[in-house]
């Protein structure tokens, strides 16, 4: 091994995140490729997070994205409600503020239960690949609204360069497990992969504050479900990650990095080499008004939740199963991905 140094994006309470820089596994020299690789995996199987910098993809592409996302939410109300999320399946479409509650509970009754309890203050847009006719993305009519039309070229070119990096990255995992560099690419060719943007509106400190003692959050403590979620964030804050101590340790936005963190699939799939750790937005610290008020400024990130194709079967990767044995059946990645949906919404 070369050895590269890695710093700490978080550190505490025995949770650690590498802040890695991703160059050299892209342009670098083998080793350095290397080092690199097996810098991600051990971030993954560590943490089930890394921050990702020099990650090839442009600060002027993700600008317009949250520009062009903020100008979205800014639509009237009765427009968004016009291109309704509409199924499992297809995953697209806009979600208004407490119809989804994330949550790891798998049946739809307690899910149900939780939602009407405390609804999360988020509303978003899930966008998914253009060519599936019979999915379509709910865009915004473009006819005579340039906006509508920036929106739909920006978010379709940045469901492309998203699905690229989500190649590389499953390319440094099999790097760093000593497998074929390629060994995934059949997997994450297709890009059955879903773009999400997210507003957390604005709100008042009461809102916060629950006559009941229950923590009113952002984005409920959950797990993502496929194989590894690319997340960027705005400079507001409010991201937890559960340590291995249960609590939940602030995972600080640094600037023209990307979060990123394995999901439910991809543990399975490395035979629980891999962690899917749990995560959740809360408030951020609070902003005092000229009045003295104090009030929780909005925020918004872009969440770009990657799968293995679905029509393949997820079985264990090898080398991560032969000392041990296989803890889980084969699954074809759609049907999974659709059976934790249905039960989210
Ligand atoms: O908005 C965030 O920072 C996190 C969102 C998230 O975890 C999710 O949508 O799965
Ligand atoms: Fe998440």
């Amino acid at each position: 091994m070369t050895g590269i140094t890695v710093d700490s994006a978080v550190a505490k309470d025995d949770l650690v995140i590498p802040l890695i820089d991703f160059a050299p596994f892209l342009s670098g020299d083998d080793a350095s490729k290397i080092s690199t690789a097996q810098a991600v995996l051990s971030g993954f199987q560590k943490s089930g997070f890394i921050y990702l910098k020099n990650h090839g993809i442009s600060s002027s592409a993700v600008a317009d994205v949250f520009a062009n996302s903020a100008k979205f939410f800014a639509r009237p109300q009765e427009q968004k409600d016009a291109l309704g999320w509409y199924s499992p399946e297809a995953n697209r479409g806009y979600t208004a503020m407490g119809r989804e509650k994330v949550t790891d509970l798998e049946e739809q009754g307690d899910v149900a239960q939780l939602r009407d309890a405390i609804p999360d203050l988020k509303e978003s847009i899930e966008i998914g690949r253009e060519d599936e006719p019979d999915m379509p993305n709910m865009w915004p009519a473009t006819e005579g609204d340039e906006d509508a039309k920036a929106f739909k070229d920006i978010m379709v070119k940045f469901h492309d360069t998203c699905k690229e990096l989500h190649v590389d990255i499953m390319r440094a995992i099999a790097l760093g497990m000593g497998i074929e560099e390629s060994w995934f690419d059949g997997f994450t060719d297709v890009g059955d992969n879903t773009l999400r943007l997210l507003h957390y509106p604005g709100v008042s400190k009461s809102v916060f504050k629950r006559s009941d003692g229950q923590l009113q959050v952002r984005a409920g403590e959950h797990s993502d479900y496929g194989s590894i979620t690319l997340l960027f964030q705005d400079a507001r804050g409010g991201l937890q990650v559960r340590s291995p101590k249960g609590t939940f340790v602030d995972a600080t936005p640094i600037p023209d990095t990307i979060v990123i963190n394995a999901g439910d699939l991809l543990a399975r799939w490395s035979n629980d080499t891999i962690k899917s750790t749990k995560h959740r937005v809360v408030e951020p610290p609070p902003k005092v008004d000229d009045d003295g008020a104090e009030s929780y400024p909005p925020r918004y990130s872009i969440a770009y939740f990657c799968n293995p194709n679905f029509e393949r079967t997820i079985e264990a990767i090898p080398g991560t199963y032969e000392q041990t044995g296989k803890k889980y059946d084969g699954i074809k990645s759609g049907d999974y991905i659709v059976k934790r949906l249905t039960a989210t919404y």
